[in-house]
């Protein structure tokens, strides 16, 4: 069997030509601001995508570079002035912060209602408690890639690899809200293998290169590759080997699988964000 891939540039494209609409709709663009601090390389890469998919979208980006030696201070206060303008729709801190810099309090500052990363407290206790807020984004994107293929997730075994704040604990919560039996292993989980070769949908989240490989793989699962890592030839890959691509029935690529979509939950996120400050929905 040779898995079928699923597209998520592609999906990430049809989904911001659907946005372009909705924002033509309003009485002004959408606003997302962004916070870059620091020379990190594949921070900088991520916010230049984000900032170019804006102007595909019609979103109009507002971004502010602070050098790698900005204390926590300099951080808040860029943050606080943007939750106090009334034309920012949505604030986004890019991670990592440099060392120092307590990334959860700087999170925190983002006011809930401009969260568009959904990463503050409140946007993921909503998510557990199954309330509306902003959601975050990787993980969203995810349900989105499983829902173009019609993947009916009730009764279905799910398992995460991974249990980060941002993709590994929401994944789970988004995925048991489809009712799926949900199973999250990490890196103190002594049988990952026996959980994956049980799991009708495996979502690899731990950044760690070759993670999943074929024989941990049910023929004809979905694998949904998450990891974002460099080979030492510099070569960009995801979580899982390559191998897997004759073991699973559905598969995402990386690149062009779940990292685009990322990015396109993003200007959802913001969309819906101008559409509740403007009114429209
Ligand atoms: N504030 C945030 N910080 C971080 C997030 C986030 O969602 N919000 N997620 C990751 C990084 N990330 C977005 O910020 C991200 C990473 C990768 C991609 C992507 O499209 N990757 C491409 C390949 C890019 C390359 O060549 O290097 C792909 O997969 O095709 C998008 C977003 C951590 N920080
Ligand atoms: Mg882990």
């Amino acid at each position: 069997m040779t898995a079928q891939l699923i597209d998520g540039k592609a999906l990430a494209r049809s989904m911001e030509a659907k946005l372009a609409e909705r924002i033509r709709a309003l009485p002004r663009k959408p606003v997302l601001a962004v916070l870059l601090v620091g020379e990190d390389p594949a921070s900088r890469v991520y916010v230049r995508n984000k900032v170019l998919a804006c102007e595909r979208t019609g979103i109009e980006s507002r971004s502010v570079h602070l050098p790698e030696t900005a204390t926590e201070e300099d951080v808040i206060r860029q943050v606080r002035a943007w939750n106090e303008d009334p034309t920012v729709d949505g604030i986004l801190v890019q991670l990592p912060l440099p060392r120092g810099i307590d990334a959860q309090r700087v999170i925190e500052t983002v006011a809930l209602e401009k969260d568009v990363d959904g990463f503050h407290v409140g946007s993921a206790g909503a998510l557990m408690t199954g309330r509306e807020g902003f959601r975050p984004c990787t993980p969203s994107g995810v349900m989105e890639m499983l829902e173009s293929i019609g993947y009916e997730l009730r009764g279905k075994h799910a398992l995460v690899i991974g249990r980060s704040n941002i993709v590994g604990k929401p994944m789970a919560m988004m995925l048991l809200e489809k009712d799926a039996t949900v199973t999250v292993a990490h890196s103190r989980t002594p049988n990952t293998k026996e959980l994956a070769l049980a799991a009708d949908v495996i979502v690899a989240a731990a950044g760690r290169a070759d993670l999943v490989t074929a024989d941990m793989v049910k023929p004809g699962a979905v694998v949904i590759d998450v990891g974002m890592n460099r080979r030492p030839d510099g070569r960009l890959c995801g979580d899982v080997a390559d191998d897997v691509r004759d073991a699973a029935g559905w598969l995402t690529p990386v690149p062009g699988g779940v990292g685009p979509m990322t990015i396109a939950m993003l200007l959802v996120n913001t969309v819906r964000s101008a559409e509740m400050r403007l009114g429209a929905k």
